[in-house]
C-alpha cells in the first residue's frame, strides 16, 4: 500500500502540512511544492546533496561538534545531567545554518543569551505545536486578528535572524559583490546595543545586510571553520539556478532555506539522542562500536574517508533510525480514489514508519529489540521489503537530505564516543513524543562518563 501511495501513485502532500506554513516558508517550500515547481527545485537543490560534495562538509560537522566535546567534557567533571536531545539540537542546527548559509552559527553555547535564530525558531515551533496539540480552536490562529498579528510577527522575527545573509548570497551570484561589499562593510561598524528587531537587520531593513548585533555569526577569524561562503549549499543551488535559466526570487530562496533548517536538524538531533539513549541500555553494542570507531579513527578527528569506514556505527544509525523513526508523511488522494478497495479520496493518508518498522511479520521476532548486527545480514537484509523500512520515505518525494544526515549522525556518534560514554539519567524509561517529528519524551538526560584512553 505504501508503495501505491508513495510510487505509483505519488499523491501530493497534504493540506495538514498548512499547520507548520510559517516554519518551512509556506506553499513555495520543496517539502510542500507539487508538480513542475517541485521537481525545478529539487534539480536546483540537488548538487548539494551529492556525496561528493558532502564529504566536502565533514570539517564544518567536526568543527561544530568539537564545541559539543567541550561542553561534555565540563560536564564529565562537574558530574551534572545533560540534557542530551536538547545539546544536539542545538548542535545541528548550527551545523545546518553554517552549510546552507555559509557562515558559522554559534547556537550551542553554554553561556550567554540564546542565538536570536535559535530562539525566534523555538518561539515559532512551540506555538504552532500548540495549536496542533489544540483541536477545534486552531482556525483563530489565522482567523482571529490577534492571533495571527502574533503568529506574523514570530514570523517576522524568525525571518529578520537570516534574510540578511540570504540577500548577501543573492547578492554575491548576481555578481554584485562592489555593493555587497559596501554594505557588508557598514554591518561590520558597532552598532547600539538593545536594538529593535527592526535595527536588526529585519525585513525593515530588508536592504542592508546586517546580522542582528551581539550575536550573530561567528566571524571566520575567530573559527577555524573550513568551508567557505561561496560553496554553501545555498550558493551552489543559486549557481545552479544561473545555469539553468531559472531566476529564484527572494521568497523562493527564503523558503528552502527555512525548509532545510526545518527538515535538517530536529531530525538528525533525534536520531543521535535515541542511538546514545539506546547504547546506554546496550553496553555490549557500544563496546563493540567504540572499538571500530578506535580502529578506524585511532583517536583522532574523523575525516570523510574514515566515516565510510565506520560500518557498525552506520549499522547503529540505521538501528535506530529503524525503532524511532523521526519523520513521515502525509498524503492525499484525489477525490474517488480507492486503496485496496477502500474510497480514500479527499482524506489525509499517514504513512505509519512506527508501525512498519516494528513490524514482527516483517522484521521478524525480534522487531522490538536494538540489534545493529541485523544489517550486517545481508541476505537476510535484502529479503525485507523495500517498503518496510522507509525512515526517509521513500519515491520521488523522498529526503534529499538523507545521505547528509547518515554522514552527520555518523561522525557526531564517533567522535562523542571516542572520548565519553553516557549513562541514561532519567527515572523511567524513554519514550516517543512527537511534535511534527518525534523525539524522546525525557530528552534523553544523561550523565558523561569520560573515557580512560
Ligand atoms: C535523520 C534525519 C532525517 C530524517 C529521518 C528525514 C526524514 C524525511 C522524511 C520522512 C521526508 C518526507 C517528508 C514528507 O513527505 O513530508 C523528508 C523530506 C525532506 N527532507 Fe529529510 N530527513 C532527515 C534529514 C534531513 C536533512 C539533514 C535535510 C536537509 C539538509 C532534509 C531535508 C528534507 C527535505 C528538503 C525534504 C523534502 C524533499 C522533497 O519533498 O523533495 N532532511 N525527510
Amino acid at each position: 500500500m505504501a508503495r501505491e501511495v508513495l510510487l505509483t501513485k505519488n499523491y501530493p502532500k497534504s493540506f495538514t502540512y498548512s499547520s507548520f506554513y510559517s516554519l518551512i516558508g509556506g506553499k513555495k517550500s520543496l517539502i510542500t511544492s507539487e508538480g513542475e515547481a517541485w521537481h525545478q527545485l529539487r534539480q536546483i537543490f540537488n548538487p548539494g546533496f551529492h556525496y561528493q560534495y558532502l564529504k566536502s562538509l565533514v570539517p564544518v560537522f567536526t568543527s561544530n561538534t568539537d564545541r559539543l566535546l567541550r561542553i561534555l567534557e565540563r560536564k564529565s567533571v562537574s558530574q551534572e545531567v545533560v540534557p542530551m536531545h536538547l545539546l544536539l539540537t542545538k548542535l545541528t542546527l548550527g551545523i545546518i545554518c553554517e552549510v546552507v548559509l555559509g557562515e558559522p552559527f554559534e547556537v550551542l553555547k553554554e553561556e550567554g543569551p540564546e542565538h536570536s535564530l535559535y530562539s525566534s525558531y523555538m518561539e515559532l515551533m512551540n506555538i504552532v505545536v500548540w495549536y496542533l496539540n489544540s483541536p477545534g480552536i486552531e482556525w483563530t490562529r489565522d482567523y482571529l486578528p490577534w492571533n495571527a498579528y502574533r503568529m506574523w510577527r514570530l514570523e517576522k522575527k524568525y525571518t529578520a535572524s537570516m534574510i540578511w545573509i540570504i540577500k548577501k548570497r543573492l547578492a554575491e551570484s548576481k555578481g554584485t559583490p562592489e555593493v555587497s561589499k559596501s554594505k557588508m562593510l557598514k554591518a561590520l561598524i558597532p552598532k547600539p546595543a538593545g536594538g529593535s528587531m527592526e535595527e536588526e537587520g529585519g525585513p525593515a531593513c530588508i536592504t542592508a545586510y546586517q546580522q542582528p548585533s551581539g550575536e550573530g555569526v561567528v566571524q571566520k577569524t575567530q573559527m577555524s571553520s573550513p568551508h567557505s561562503s561561496d560553496a554553501c549549499i545555498l550558493s551552489l543551488a543559486l549557481k545552479t539556478a544561473k545555469e539553468k535559466g531559472v531566476q529564484m526570487d527572494l521568497d523562493t530562496v527564503l523558503a528552502q532555506v527555512k525548509s532545510f533548517l526545518f527538515a535538517g536538524h530536529d531530525t538528525t538531533a533525534s536520531t543521535v539522542a535515541w542511538a546514545v539513549y539506546e547504547l546506554s541500555c546496550n553496553k555490549v553494542i557500544e563496546d563493540k562500536m567504540v572499538e571500530e570507531i578506535r580502529q578506524v579513527c585511532g583517536g583522532a578527528v574523523p575525516t570523510a574517508d574514515d566515516l565510510s569506514k565506520l560500518t557498525y556505527v552506520g549499522c547503529v544509525v540505521k538501528e535506530t533510525l529503524r525503532m524511532w523513526p523521526p519523520a513521515g508523511t502525509t498524503r492525499i488522494a484525489p477525490k474517488g480514489s480507492t486503496l485496496k478497495g477502500y474510497d480514500i479520496g479527499g482524506h489525509p493518508l499517514y504513512i505509519p514508519h512506527y508501525c512498519l518498522h516494528r513490524d514482527p511479520q516483517l522484521w521478524g521476532e525480534d522487531a522490538d529489540i536494538f540489534r545493529p548486527e541485523r544489517w550486517l545480514d545481508e541476505i537476510k537484509i535484502g529479503q525485507v521489503d523495500a517498503y518496510a523500512y522507509q525512515p526517509f520515505s521513500k519515491g520521488p518525494r523522498d529526503c534529499i537530505g538523507q545521505t547528509f544526515a547518515v554522514l552527520e549522525a555518523k561522525t557526531l556518534l564517533a567522535m562523542m564516543y571516542s572520548k565519553f560514554s553516557f549513562q541514561y539519567a532519567g527515572s523511567v524509561p524513554e519514550r516517543q513524543t512527537f511534535q511534527i517529528t518525534s523525539h524522546p519524551l525525557n530528552g534523553a538526560p544523561m550523565r558523561v562518563i569520560k573515557r580512560t584512553q
